[in-house]
């Protein structure tokens, strides 16, 4: 499955303010990131943080996970398409209707001779496991088949992908197609502690799982050596043997 579409490694930013992320991204002099701002960045710096991220030439992923009744999504997503983002979310729980009115209010928002955003869906967090899903969730079906109908839901809204975990990516590209991006959080390096990630795979397997972007916090956030522990995990996604 190796190789199909567009790969990319996103750093999760998870940072509580603009000066740890200078602090972290003074490691990556010269290097133009892909790189991920989530609640905990995003809530506390307000959009600010994006613009000042593309400012310095990375892609940003705004992981907002959106989840709301189809107006105020849209309206939401209508406003995020300002902000010259890459990628935003959502949740594929919210439904079709929900979905839709997402892609719409991107469409809408977006400036003339800006790209929207890529709009991908979150199927089942990578923290949740089969059992959490059909025993606390409610959800009486397999993981898999969940995150597949997800995927399929998001795809006939019109979105650009999802997000899923690496375990997923194959049987998702293979039901919505390859151009359909799966974006794959939960990664770690076998000797790595999983943390509160339950459906976790190594860069080097979500390359042969065929995913099209790998998203990865900790492991390089949380190295002694940043950019070192980052090219390690690059050139363990895309497969390079030195
Ligand atoms: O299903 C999901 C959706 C989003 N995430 C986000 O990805 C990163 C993962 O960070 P690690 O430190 O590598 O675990 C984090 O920002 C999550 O909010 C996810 O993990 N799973």
């Amino acid at each position: 499955m190796e190789g199909a579409g567009s790969m990319s490694l996103i750093i999760a930013l998870d940072f509580p303010n603009r000066t740890e992320v200078e602090r972290f991204l003074s490691h990556f002099a010269g290097e133009k990131l892909y790189v991920k701002v989530g609640m905990e960045l995003f809530y506390s710096e307000g959009p600010g943080i994006v613009s000042y991220l593309k400012e310095q030439g990375h892609q940003v992923f705004v992981d907002l996970k959106l989840h709301d009744i189809p107006n105020t999504v849209k309206s939401a997503m209508r406003s995020l398409a300002r902000l010259g983002a890459d990628m935003v979310n959502v949740h594929a729980a919210g439904g079709t209707k929900m979905m839709r009115a997402a892609w719409e209010g991107l469409a809408e928002g977006t400036p003339a001779g800006q790209e929207r955003p890529l709009c991908i869906a979150v199927t089942q967090l990578t923290s949740t496991s089969e059992t959490v899903m059909q025993q606390e969730l409610w959800i009486d079906k397999p993981l898999q088949e969940t995150v597949l109908h997800y995927a399929q839901l998001a795809k006939e809204s019109g979105l650009d992908g999802v997000v899923c975990s690496a375990l997923e990516a194959e049987a998702v590209r293979n039901a919505c197609g390859n151009g359909f991006h799966t974006v794959t959080p939960g990664i770690r390096q076998a000797a790595d502690s999983t943390d509160d990630q339950i459906r976790v795979v190594t860069p080097e397997d979500a390359r042969k799982l065929g995913s099209s972007y790998i998203v990865v916090g900790r492991s390089i956030t949380g190295a002694e050596h940043p950019l070192q522990a980052y090219k390690t995990i690059q050139e363990q996604w895309e497969g390079i043997t030195l």
